[in-house]
C-alpha cells in the first residue's frame, strides 16, 4: 500500500535560506494494509516531517513515496483528491484544528462540500453516523456542539470520524494520543486497533515508545532524521540491538522499579549512536550507516551491533 523508498527530506534554514538542514535521509519502510506501523524517535528526529511527506503538506527532496505504485509526488487535481479520499491525517492537538466559533462538527460538513457534494442530505446524515459510530461516539453528544462544549478525547475522535468519512485506507496518526488523559488515551488506542481489526492500515507517530508498543506490528525507530532500528514490533521491543533503542526502551518509567537516570554508554563501543556526527554520518567510515539484518527482517542502522 504505502512504500517509502530512500526518502530525503532538506530544509532551507538561516538567513535567506542559505543554508540546507536535512531533516530526514534515506528512509524506507512500507505500511501495509490492516497493518500498524509505529514511527517514533525523539523530538527533532523527523517523525512529523514524514507524516506531512506522506500527506503531501511538504515535498520530498530525494528518493519516492509510493501509494499502491503510484509516486504520490506526480500526483494533481482529481487524482491528489482521489488520494487524499484514501489517506488522511490526524495530528497532536485537537483544539487546534478546530476554530472556536464554529461548531465542532464542521469539520465532517467540509467533508460533504469538498468531496462528496452531490450526495442527498438524508444519505450523508447515515454515512455521518456511521462514521461516528465507528468512533464510538453518540451523534446527540457532539452534533450542533462548540469545541469547547467536547472533551479532548471527543474532539480527537470527531477528527478520526471525518478521516473515516471519507473510507480511507491509511491513517497517519500523528501523536493523537499525546494530550490526552491517561484513560482517553486507552480508549483511542483500542480505537486504533478496532479500525486497524477493519484492514486500516496506520502510520502511528510518536515519541512514546509504551504508546507504539502497545498498537503497532511493526516498528521504525528514527534518529537524527535516519532510520536506526527497525523490524517487526516484538524484536524491536522485545530484543532492541541498537543502543538508541535501548536508551528510549529504557526510558520509558515503569511501576514496578524506581526511576534512575538513563543507563551508562559504553564509549568504546564502535557505532553510529556513540559516533554520530552532525549530519547522521558514522564518525568511523564518514557514512550514514546502511541497515543490515540482524535477524530476518529485523534491521539496525550498524553492522557491527549485530553481535
Ligand atoms: N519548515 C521547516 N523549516 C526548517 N526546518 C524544519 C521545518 N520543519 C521541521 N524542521 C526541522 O526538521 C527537524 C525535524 O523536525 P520534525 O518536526 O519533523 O521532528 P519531530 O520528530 O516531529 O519532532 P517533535 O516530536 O518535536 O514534533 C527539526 O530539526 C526541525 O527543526
Amino acid at each position: 500500500m504505502l512504500e517509502l523508498d530512500g526518502v530525503g527530506k532538506t530544509y532551507k534554514v538561516g538567513a535567506f535560506g542559505g543554508r540546507e538542514m536535512a531533516a530526514l535521509r534515506d528512509v524506507s519502510f512500507a505500511v501495509r494494509p490492516g497493518e500498524v506501523v509505529s514511527l517514533i524517535g525523539e523530538s527533532g528526529s523527523g517523525k512529523t516531517t514524514l507524516g506531512r511527506l506522506v500527506l503531501r503538506l511538504a515535498s520530498v527532496t530525494r528518493g519516492a513515496i509510493r501509494f499502491d505504485g503510484t509516486d504520490v509526488s506526480r500526483l494533481r487535481g482529481r487524482r491528489l483528491t482521489g488520494y487524499y479520499r484514501r489517506v488522511q491525517g490526524v495530528f497532536q492537538d485537537p483544539f487546534s484544528s478546530y476554530n472556536p466559533i464554529f461548531k465542532a462538527d464542521r469539520v465532517l460538513h467540509a467533508i460533504r462540500a469538498g468531496f462528496f457534494p452531490g450526495v442527498p442530505a438524508a444519505r450523508w446524515r447515515e454515512k455521518v453516523d456511521a462514521a461516528l459510530e465507528a468512533v464510538r461516539l453518540d451523534p446527540a453528544q457532539v452534533l450542533n456542539k462548540y469545541p469547547h462544549q467536547l472533551s479532548g478525547g471527543q474532539l480527537q475522535r470527531l477528527l478520526i470520524a471525518r478521516a473515516l468519512l471519507l473510507d480511507i485506507e491509511l491513517l497517519v496518526a500523528d501523536e493523537i494520543i499525546s494530550m490526552l488523559d491517561a484513560s482517553t488515551r486507552i480508549d483511542v488506542l483500542n480505537l486504533l486497533a478496532d479500525l486497524k481489526a477493519r484492514g486500516l492500515g496506520i502510520l502511528f507517530i510518536t515519541h512514546d515508545l509504551s504508546l507504539g508498543h502497545y498498537l503497532s506490528d511493526r516498528a521504525v525507530i528514527l534518529r537524527r532524521g535516519v532510520v536506526v532500528e527497525t523490524g517487526p514490533a516484538d524484536k524491536v521491543f522485545g530484543d532492541p540491538r541498537h543502543p538508541y533503542t535501548r536508551t528510549l526502551l529504557a526510558s520509558v518509567p515503569q511501576l514496578h522499579r524506581k526511576w534512575r537516570s538513563r543507563p551508562p554508554i559504553d564509549s568504546a563501543d564502535p557505532c553510529a549512536y556513540h559516533g554520530l556526527r552532525a549530519d547522521g554520518s558514522c564518525e568511523a567510515d564518514g557514512k550514514v550507516p546502511a541497515l543490515a539484518s540482524v535477524d530476518g527482517d529485523h534491521l539496525v542502522g550498524c553492522a557491527r551491533l549485530g553481535q
